[in-house]
């Protein structure tokens, strides 16, 4: 609470109902925040104009105009106030717009006042921001927003107009809470987008959960998201927090959205609408508190358009919208990604990073790398640990090539060596970690601790050997 902080924090509140105004205000005084409050639009605007406030809150419907109006005021003249507008319930369309037009957040009348309380406590949070000018918020200056969203963003390589414009989206929708859905092929950094936003906002201290919509049975995916009280169903021993509840505070990040089953669509548009979700066996409500950025390789209009994904849950994801731009559109990025994830390569498995000469860069920019990103990084990784000598060579052959399996028809025999080692230990690696997963119910976690490694390890090498999860394409069965 901003209480704690040296000045109090500043809180304008535009309602032309007194009694609502009335309860706004104790609300907010309760909280040790100084309010200040307006019956309408033009005694708003009078009192913006003579001093600075951390937070407006703005009913939507005013005597002179709309709560918009306001909104597109303070935009227009790059101040910091976060604005929470209030809508009526049900308003979708309002919510949706007061969010595209830079609200920090909604609320829905009648407003609960936990929540109305939260919601002005995270608005508010982030004393740093109360003091800084808005030109720092502004995308040239994301580097500086926070020192991990920087570094996050540093992460994020490429120096191409593509890439520069999509940092600079990053670090202009970092803060708020409107929910974004980060477009793009397999493999071109989305997730590193969803964490680079994560970062830069004002939640970065709050947990990052990524969760694969793809990847979980549909029999479960109610308890995974909301969490499931203890003998809820079948060998439930003990109460389970839902994804929901574990990245209370922070971003939960919806990977292959578009592979949610309908089903589960519905009650994720209830959970996002009502700010409530319910835990399998439980009488009560938890209240959410997370910003949610999705993400899909699918073309989601056309999922709608075939009713396989939903048009209203569409809309509520989609209301900030950014695209990564596969590799081939980036070609200029190449030499400086392959420097980047070599070297990360090599931190990670303590070899020397070797040199990648002109000319294998060369072949790299004429490959087609559907995969992107993470087509380069496998072929690097393969090369890195074929390597002999100082300067790399790569080995164009697809990873996921099922030739090098034919080849070792027959390697049980006990004087068999094989041709291509590294080839042949992925494969071994591969077969295991897939039979794991489908044993473990395709839940990493405990794939993981059956194998004794940690979850950013069996991530890792999921992503190396690109084994796909279900979901990830139907008409695959290998995983
Ligand atoms: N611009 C970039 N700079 C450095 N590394 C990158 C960049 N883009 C992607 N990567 C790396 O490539 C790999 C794939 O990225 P990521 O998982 O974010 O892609 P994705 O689009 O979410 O993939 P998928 O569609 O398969 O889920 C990761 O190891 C990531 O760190």
């Amino acid at each position: 609470m901003s209480a704690a902080t040296a000045s109090p924090a500043q809180v304008l509140v535009v309602d032309d109902e007194p009694d609502l105004r009335t309860l706004y205000e104790l609300t907010l005084l309760r909280e040790g925040y100084r309010v200040e409050s307006a019956a309408d639009l033009a005694r708003a605007r009078e009192l913006l104009q003579a001093r600075r406030f951390d937070v407006v809150i703005s009913d939507m419907r005013l005597p002179d105009g709309l709560g918009l109006e306001l909104l597109h005021g303070l935009a227009a003249q790059q101040r910091a106030e976060r604005c929470i507008v209030m809508t009526a319930y049900g308003s979708t369309e309002n919510a949706v717009e007061a969010l595209k037009a830079g609200a920090f957040d909604y609320l829905t009348k009648p407003v609960d006042l936990k929540q109305f309380r939260a919601v002005v406590a995270s608005a508010i949070q982030d004393p740093a921001a109360r003091s800084r000018s808005p030109a720092a918020l502004r995308p040239q200056a994301a580097t500086s927003a926070s020192p991990s969203g920087g570094q996050s963003l540093q992460r994020m390589v490429g120096q191409s107009t593509p890439m520069q414009q999509v940092r600079e989206r990053i670090a202009k929708v970092a803060r708020g809470m409107a929910p974004v859905l980060v477009r793009g092929e397999s493999g071109t950094g989305k997730e590193l987008v969803a964490r680079a936003i994560h970062d830069c906002s004002h939640r970065a201290e709050g947990p990052f959960v990524a969760v694969n919509c793809g990847a979980i049975p549909e029999t479960l995916l109610e308890a995974e998201f909301f969490g499931a009280r203890k003998g809820s169903y079948t060998g439930s021993t003990h109460d389970r927090e839902g994804y929901f509840q574990a990245a209370r505070g922070g971003t939960l990040f919806l990977d292959e959205i578009g592979d949610l089953p309908l089903a589960m669509q519905s009650k994720l548009l209830r959970a996002i609408q009502e700010r409530r979700v319910r835990p399998i066996g439980s009488t009560q409500e938890d209240t959410v508190d997370v910003r949610i950025v999705s993400a899909t390789h699918k073309d989601l209009v056309a999922e709608v358009q075939a009713n396989r994904f939903r048009q209203d849950l569409f809309y509520r994801l989609n209301v900030i919208e950014i695209l990564v731009p596969p590799l081939r559109e980036r070609r200029e990025d190449l030499p400086e990604l392959c420097e980047a994830l070599l070297a990360r390569i090599a931190q990670e498995t303590g070899m020397a990073v070797p040199r990648l000469s002109e000319s294998v860069v060369r072949q790299l920019a004429a490959h087609p790398l559907p995969g992107n990103v993470r087509e380069l990084e496998n072929l690097l990784h393969r090369a890195v640990a074929l390597n002999e000598g100082d300067t790399l060579q790569v080995d164009f052959a697809p990873t996921t090539d099922p030739a090098p399996l034919a080849a070792i028809e027959g390697d049980r025999a006990p004087d068999f060596i094989p041709d291509d080692l590294q080839a042949w230990l992925d494969e071994r690696e591969r077969e295991i970690l897939v039979r794991t997963l489908r044993e473990c119910g395709y839940n990493r976690t405990a794939a993981a601790q059956r194998l004794r490694m940690s979850l950013r390890q069996i991530r890792y090498r999921i992503d190396r050997l690109a084994i796909s999860l279900p979901g990830d394409d139907p008409n695959d069965e290998r995983a």
